[in-house]
């Protein structure tokens, strides 16, 4: 039975190697508590989608262990776990199996042994909820990019996961569809059913976390809210991050004495944050 205080998921001592050799992730101890929001973040190449495919058993650690509501992943369990995990990629084209967006989204479904009206509602709930009612009859292969993610969200979470997990998939989009994913995943934080990962590179969505998983090298950096995150600007160059306009702007204002006399740009800088204005963040060349 399911420990009443369990975490989400729990990573401990986690070391893992695709092949024998150099591992990806080393000593990897981190927890992330029901309904929280967990940012990914880090230099490309340095273990976070690895890491969050550890989290639904689709990889297994070569020693540690990783626990989801507190049972720890074994092979036999892993079926089970991962019915409450979803998973959403970078790119959408990968997730399509239905000929249509409804079929796509029912197709999902079938496993979970709902009976017809149960499937029917909650194709409609969440297609109504990731505004794609008009989509339903489209081929997935016809859609915007933006348009063809927003299935793919609305395929998850029919689903009902617990989990869910977002890998870069704000990535490919433009700037609106970026904005409103994000948008989703606040909605999702707000409900405070889910708890999120996103592995990311776009300042916005790592503001908008609860906290920020940091790795380096496959190992874990930083585990920090996104405000310490932020303020720390050794832990940013560290993690190759470079500080977002908007919050160098308000810091370059802040210590002129700028941001009591003008509160207006101040204000902009913030107000950017709460909109996602950053943009994605600029990984320093090494
Ligand atoms: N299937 C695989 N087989 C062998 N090596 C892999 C495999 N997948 C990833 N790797 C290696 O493991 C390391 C970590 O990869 P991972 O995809 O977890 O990084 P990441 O931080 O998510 O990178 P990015 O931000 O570029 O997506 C990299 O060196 C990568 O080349």
């Amino acid at each position: 039975m399911e420990r009443k205080n369990a975490a989400a998921a729990e990573l401990q001592n986690v070391e893992f190697e695709y092949e024998k050799g150099e591992p990806v992730l080393r000593d990897i101890s981190l927890r992330a508590e029901k309904g929280e929001w967990i940012a990914v973040v880090g230099e490309s190449g340095c273990g976070k989608s690895t890491l969050v495919r550890l989290l639904n058993a689709l990889l297994r650690p070569r020693s540690g262990t990783v626990s989801v509501f507190g049972e720890e992943l074994t092979e036999r369990n892993a079926p089970l776990m991962r019915a409450r995990i979803g998973m959403v990629f970078q790119n959408p084209d990968n997730q399509f199996i239905g000929e249509t967006v409804e079929e796509d989204i029912a197709f999902g479904l079938e496993g979970l042994c709902l009976d017809l009206a149960e499937m029917e509602r909650r194709i409609e709930r969440y297609a109504h909820r990731l505004k794609i009612e008009a989509l339903l009859g489209r081929h997935p292969g016809e859609l915007s990019g933006g348009q063809k993610q927003r299935c793919a969200v609305a395929a998850c979470l029919a689903m009902e996961p617990e989990i869910v997990v977002f890998d870069e998939a704000t990535s490919m989009q433009d700037e609106r569809s970026r904005r409103e994913l994000l948008e989703v995943m606040r909605d999702m934080k707000r409900q405070g059913s889910y708890t999120v990962f996103s592995v990311t590179h776009d300042a916005a969505e790592m503001l908008a976390a609860d906290r920020i998983w940091a790795l380096k090298g496959g190992f874990v950096r930083a585990d920090r809210t996104p405000d310490a995150f932020f303020a720390d600007e050794e832990l940013l160059g560290d993690c190759g991050i470079e500080l977002p306009f908007g919050l160098r702007l308000e810091r370059r204002l802040s210590a002129l004495g700028a941001a009591a006399s003008d509160g207006g740009a101040a204000e902009t800088g913030a107000k950017q944050a709460g909109e996602g204005g950053y943009g994605r963040v600029r990984h320093r060349q090494t």
